[in-house]
């Protein structure tokens, strides 16, 4: 069995609130709707499309609305990464833990479609197993089984696995697969998420991490 790091998308791999802010502000301003500013859009993220569309409506008085969410998961800028990049030297981190043996894989509650898109557009596709996005299985983070198949897709297994994430929902989805995890502090949850899970600073702190923990 391979060993595998599986990787978040939105705040640990990719800097994608940007595109995700703009877009948001798109589809309510259609509607006539006040704007909202980067840091408001990055504390919804995280748990996929729908409930970022609950959230940026329900915090302008309005109920949910399923051609808001079509227009978001539509949006030609996120899936094409207009304000998109990885952080800084996440690059550099996937060639080491390649060096290393490690094979990648993404477990993101953005679906699947855009994910692979915005992946590709920024080069970075081939370099995945597997990409198991919020509507490739029928549950998604916190769920366990999200991670579970995603892991089995990129033919690894628990036991010699990492989670790399940026939330909550990252964290318990490893807790519950009985993976370890390293939360991140460049992405979009606050430290108080990490509940425990060693926190990596920079993603050059994710070598050493992984190693720490899988030996
Ligand atoms: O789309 C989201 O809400 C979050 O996506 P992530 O799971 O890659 O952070
Ligand atoms: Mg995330």
């Amino acid at each position: 069995m391979k060993k595998v790091v599986v990787f978040d998308l939105d705040g640990t791999l990719l800097d994608s609130a940007p595109d995700i802010h703009a877009a948001v502000n798109r589809v309510i301003g259609r509607r006539g709707l006040a704007p909202y500013s980067l840091d408001e859009v990055k504390a919804m993220i995280g748990d996929g499309v729908k409930v970022l569309t609950e959230r940026f409506l329900a915090g302008r008085g309005q109920a949910y609305d399923q051609a808001c969410h079509d227009e978001l998961v539509a949006d030609e800028d996120i899936r094409s990464a207009r304000l998109t990049a990885p952080f800084e030297g996440i690059a550099e981190v996937l060639s080491a833990l390649e060096a290393e043996g490690w094979r990648l894989a993404v477990c993101t509650n953005k679906p699947e479609g855009p994910a692979r898109e915005l992946l590709a557009s920024l080069g970075l596709g081939g370099r995945f197993a597997a990409i198991g996005g919020g509507d490739s299985f029928p549950v998604r983070k916190p769920h366990p089984d999200h991670l579970r198949a995603t892991l089995a897709a990129a033919g690894g297994v628990p036991e010699t696995a990492v989670m790399v994430g940026d939330h909550r929902n990252d964290v318990m989805a490893a807790a519950g697969a009985g993976i370890p995890c390293i939360f991140v502090a460049w992405g979009y949850g606050p430290a108080a998420m990490a509940d425990g899970a060693p926190i990596a600073a920079r993603p050059a702190d994710l070598p050493g991490l992984v190693a720490t923990l899988r030996p």
